[in-house]
């Protein structure tokens, strides 16, 4: 028997399978030791121990443990819709603000390749991002949410036609980005659901995909077709979002419905998935994210929408399954 089996077999009754890489030289003992999952002081009373019994051990004066702990995974919310121009952005933008301001610490990851438009909504347009040690170092947006887009990437004013391979690959380098401590990526899908956006949830895998529709009756067919493209890759729907619902007029007040009401509230019923809430259509949300000021980065009429979507987004987030 080896120093080292004698060692492992002497701690292996209070290390849990947990230590790794025993060493024993010149008299000192040293130890990887995985915490993950540990309260503190389990932690420091398994170290305790398992000190103790090395200590206690012929040739053994000195034990070194390192700790180390797995750190929880960063996750992917996908933000997805089945035809653009629904407001897919707007609601990305709006809800990575919203989450944040729960206390999440959130990055923005603008994955659409036909029309990137977090840098406008954002106010970071124009910015090029930096790399160190091959890895792209996000944009810190005014509003405090580092972001990286496709657009950032592509030369000001070059139109962006990237292929799938390249797409793939510039969105891989935005994903494995530096992103510091963000422990929740929320990213602007290209809206469709053809081969580049399903190769991107495969590859990409995101912990959930959150469905942007407007209420008619065409855009809700094509929500379909994105939740199915989402199911075939496995990917839980957290819910949908109806936006550009019921237009206050700034005159009258009177509201109206230009694209219907309430069809995607039922739409979700009838698919057996939860409705996360309703975003008015209002002059105020398109000229201030036109103008990279995000409504739901204040406090005006139009961030309460925001706000509580994110807080269904976080409740389901918080569940253990999650
Ligand atoms: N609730 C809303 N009220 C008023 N305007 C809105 C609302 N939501 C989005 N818009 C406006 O509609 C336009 C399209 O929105 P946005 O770019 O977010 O859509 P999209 O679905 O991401 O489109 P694409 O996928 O084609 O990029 C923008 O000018 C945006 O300001």
């Amino acid at each position: 028997m080896t120093d080292q089996d004698r060692l492992l077999a002497a701690i292996s009754p209070i290390a849990e399978g947990r230590a790794a890489g025993l060493r024993l030289a010149e008299g000192r003992a040293s130890l990887i030791l995985d915490v993950t999952g540990l309260s503190g002081d389990e932690r420091l009373k398994m170290e305790g121990a398992i000190k103790a019994v090395l200590l206690a051990q012929d040739g053994v004066s000195e034990v070194r443990v390192a700790m180390t702990s797995e750190k929880k995974g960063r996750r992917l919310i996908a933000v997805g819709s089945g035809k653009g121009g629904v407001g897919k952005s707007t609601v990305a933008a709006n809800l990575a603000l919203a989450l944040k301001a729960l206390g999440f610490r959130v990055g923005l990851v603008d994955a659409d390749i036909y029309g990137p438009s977090q840098p406008r909504l954002m106010a970071t347009e124009g910015q090029r991002p930096q790399a160190e040690d091959k890895k792209l170092i996000p944009i810190m947006s005014p509003h405090g949410i580092p972001m990286l887009s496709m657009g950032h990437l592509a030369k000001p004013g070059q139109a962006i036609a990237w292929r799938g391979p390249m797409a793939g690959n510039a969105l891989g380098q935005i994903i494995d980005a530096d992103w510091g401590d963000a422990d929740l990526l929320i990213a602007d899908l290209p809206p469709g659901t053809g081969d580049v956006q399903l190769s991107m949830i495969q590859k990409q895998k995101p912990a959930g995909a959150v469905i942007v529709s407007t209420p008619q009756d065409l855009a809700l067919m094509d929500a379909t077709r994105a939740m199915d493209l989402f199911a075939q890759a496995g990917v839980p729907i957290i819910g949908l979002v109806e936006n550009m619902a019921g237009y206050e007029c700034p005159h009258c007040g009177e509201v109206s419905d230009p694209f219907g009401a309430g069809g995607v509230q039922a739409a979700a019923n009838v698919m057996g998935h939860d409705f996360l809430g309703r975003i008015p259509l209002t002059l105020a949300i398109r000229t201030a994210s036109d103008a990279g000021q995000p409504p739901a980065a204040g406090d005006g009429a139009e961030a309460a929408a925001f706000h509580a979507i994110a807080a269904r987004i976080a409740e389901w987030l918080n569940q253990p399954a999650h």
